[in-house]
């Protein structure tokens, strides 16, 4: 394709997973600039599944949803993604995962509703970057990539055969892309995505640089669209803020418009040091509104947990989930009734700039700063660089920054488990060959055979060096900026990493795994169940597998608790979880 000179063969609309919402109403950030087509926008609104939310909300699709969409829920936000894409009418349509962070039932509505034969994208060309496996059997043609290399390319696609996650070639597009849509040219008429040099995975086997153009970079700078501009109208409102040129007035009509906070300290109750020394968790007759004329987001909420306990919580999208988590954190200040208490203390008493930090969470969204990957990990400069990069080992963050300093990595990790004293352990099975090889070997190095000795630590202390230059070099490695090239699902991996270098004894995990793979979300999960095995921890997730190795499972729908136990229980049982179960495996 070359660029500037052809004809416009098409447009393409591409769905970013968290895509830029304005403080303005629903209906405006779906139409996001278009015109209103009334018979079209309701026709959308159903195949994305936000009829429901629509009708509960007062003003309909005129609610304003806020600033980045504060005001709805984080499935509300997963579903207006597609919706302002659909409404687009592009002629080819990318899809980052946009099923990842809705229920099961919602999943199966936007398929038949948007994607597949029957919905209003059916007869349009649509690749779809998904991490379920259930997406696979509907597909015509599926194209595995793994290691920025196309591995995997199948007409018929048989859903049992993959492993890996399946992802359209459109590797590589990262979301400074317009959200909206962009134009595609081509002097010869014929624009095939997949033959195209600019997003294609390479199959020879060398590894791409990462892909970082843009559709919208592919566009003669005419083309630029409203998103471009709105961006640059915001990057140039920042720079006039920095320079003072915003009115004195604007500055305090927007601190007028921002609820205050609970007090951030209270002097005459603070947390004590150790709190909290266990991790019991009670929620007593809670219930909380977003506002005071609305309904209620979480009903008399009445559930004791107990230290360690693992507990999945489950509900149907705008069920109450991340409220919960948002109640535990008191990041609501009004409007709430009842108590929250963590080993016997209320934590409304406390300040919260002075209880929030003992416990953990990793949010629906990982935030990444511009800076170095220390910067990112440790913005307080609190731990010790081996601390640092023995966290990151855990969670497979180290291998991100420089894949082919694995074995490297392999190396440190069985350095620390040294120092840990783990490999002075004698093998309890040893036969006669293995003791005396071990044995002759003590014996040498004892053996006062001093200069070979004296080369021996010499070579020990240079790889040690080494050692040591390769940490410095991952850990103060630059990240431009949350788009310098890692995925959500890699963003993740790095809200993981924070936590597991401040472990908190009450930890809240919500949608924390949903942008990674199946497999990757396994090890996440068993990382957290031997590193936090102590800990009381909440785990919100729509991927019932995230959650099947819980303790108990807390069903939600409408606020309320309706189910909680065991998960093999509550199947037996045939209730609601069981329904959830059952709508997963479609
Ligand atoms: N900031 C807000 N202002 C007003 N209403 C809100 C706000 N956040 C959430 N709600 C509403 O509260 C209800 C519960 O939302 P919540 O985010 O807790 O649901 P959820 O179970 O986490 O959903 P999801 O699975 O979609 O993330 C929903 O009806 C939602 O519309």
């Amino acid at each position: 394709m070359t660029k500037g000179s052809g004809k416009v063969i098409g447009r393409i609309g591409y769905m970013e997973q968290s895509p830029w919402i304005m403080n303005d109403t629903l209906r405006a950030n779906i139409l996001f600039g278009r015109e209103f087509d009334k018979e079209y926008f309701w026709k959308v609104i159903h195949a994305c599944a936000l009829t429901q939310d629509l009708e509960s909300w007062p003003d309909g699709d005129l609610t304003m949803i806020g600033e980045r969409g504060i005001n709805i829920s984080g499935g509300q936000r997963a579903r207006l993604a597609p919706a302002r894409t659909v409404y687009s009418q592009a002629d080819i349509y990318i899809l980052d995962d946009p099923l990842s962070a809705v229920d099961a039932h919602v999943k199966r509505h936007i398929l038949d509703n948007v994607i597949l034969s029957s919905g209003l994208l059916g007869n349009k060309l649509c690749v779809v970057t998904t991490h379920s496996e259930s997406m696979l059997p509907f597909c015509n043609q599926i194209v595995a990539v793994r290691d920025k290399t196309v591995t995997v390319v199948h007409q018929e696609p048989k859903a049992h055969q993959f492993t890996a996650p399946a992802a359209a070639a459109a590797t590589g597009l990262d979301d400074t892309c317009d959200p909206m849509s962009a134009e595609i040219e081509s002097d010869n008429m014929t624009y095939d995505p997949a033959n195209d040099s600019s997003t294609q995975s390479n199959t020879s086997g060398e590894k791409p640089e990462k892909h970082q153009e843009s559709v919208n970079d592919l566009l003669p700078p005419q083309k630029r669209t409203l998103m471009d501009n709105a961006r640059c109208s915001i990057a140039a409102l920042k720079e006039n803020a920095k320079s003072n040129i915003i009115s004195h007035d604007a500055v305090l009509i927007i601190e007028d418009d921002i609820e205050p906070e609970a007090p951030y300290i209270v002097d005459d109750c603070r947390v004590p040091s150790e709190w909290p020394h266990s991790g019991n968790v009670e929620f007593k007759n809670l219930s909380v509104k977003y506002g005071a004329d609305q309904d209620y987001a979480l009903k008399s909420l009445n559930v004791s947990i107990r230290s360690g306990e693992k507990i999945g919580i489950v509900g149907r999208t705008g069920a109450g989930k991340s409220t919960l988590a948002k109640a535990i954190f008191r990041l609501l200040n009004k409007n709430i009734e009842g108590s929250i208490e963590i080993d016997g203390h209320d934590t409304a008493t406390f300040g919260v700039g002075d209880f929030r930090p003992k416990l953990g969470i990793i949010p629906q969204e990982s935030t990444m700063f511009r800076g170095t990957v220390r910067r990112n990990l440790d913005p307080l400069n609190e731990f010790t660089i081996e601390d640092m990069w023995a966290a990151m080992i855990k969670c497979g963050v180290a291998e991100l920054i420089d894949p082919d300093r694995k074995c490297k990595h392999a190396k440190l990790a069985s350095k620390l488990a040294d120092s840990n004293g783990d490999d002075d352990d004698i093998p309890e099975e040893e036969d006669d060959n293995a003791y005396w090889e071990r044995e002759s070997k003590q014996r040498w190095v004892k053996s006062g055979l001093l200069v070979r000795a004296v080369l021996f630590m010499f070579d020990r202390k240079w790889e040690n060096q080494k050692f040591e230059k390769t940490i410095h070099a991952g850990i103060n490695c630059a990240m431009a900026t949350k788009d310098s090239g890692f995925s959500s699902g890699q963003q993740q991996l790095f809200s993981l990493c924070r936590l597991l270098m401040r472990k908190r004894k009450v930890m809240i995990l919500d949608e924390a795994t949903a942008d990674v793979d199946l497999e990757t979300d396994r090890k996440m999960q068993e990382l957290i169940r031997t590193e936090f095995s102590e800990c009381t921890v909440l785990t919100i997730a729509h991927r019932l597998d995230t959650i099947m190795g819980s303790d108990r499972i807390i069903v939600m729908e409408k606020g309320e608790i309706v189910e909680i136990g065991p998960p093999q229980e509550l199947i037996a049982k045939g209730g609601m979880f069981a329904e959830l179960v059952k709508a997963n495996e479609f």
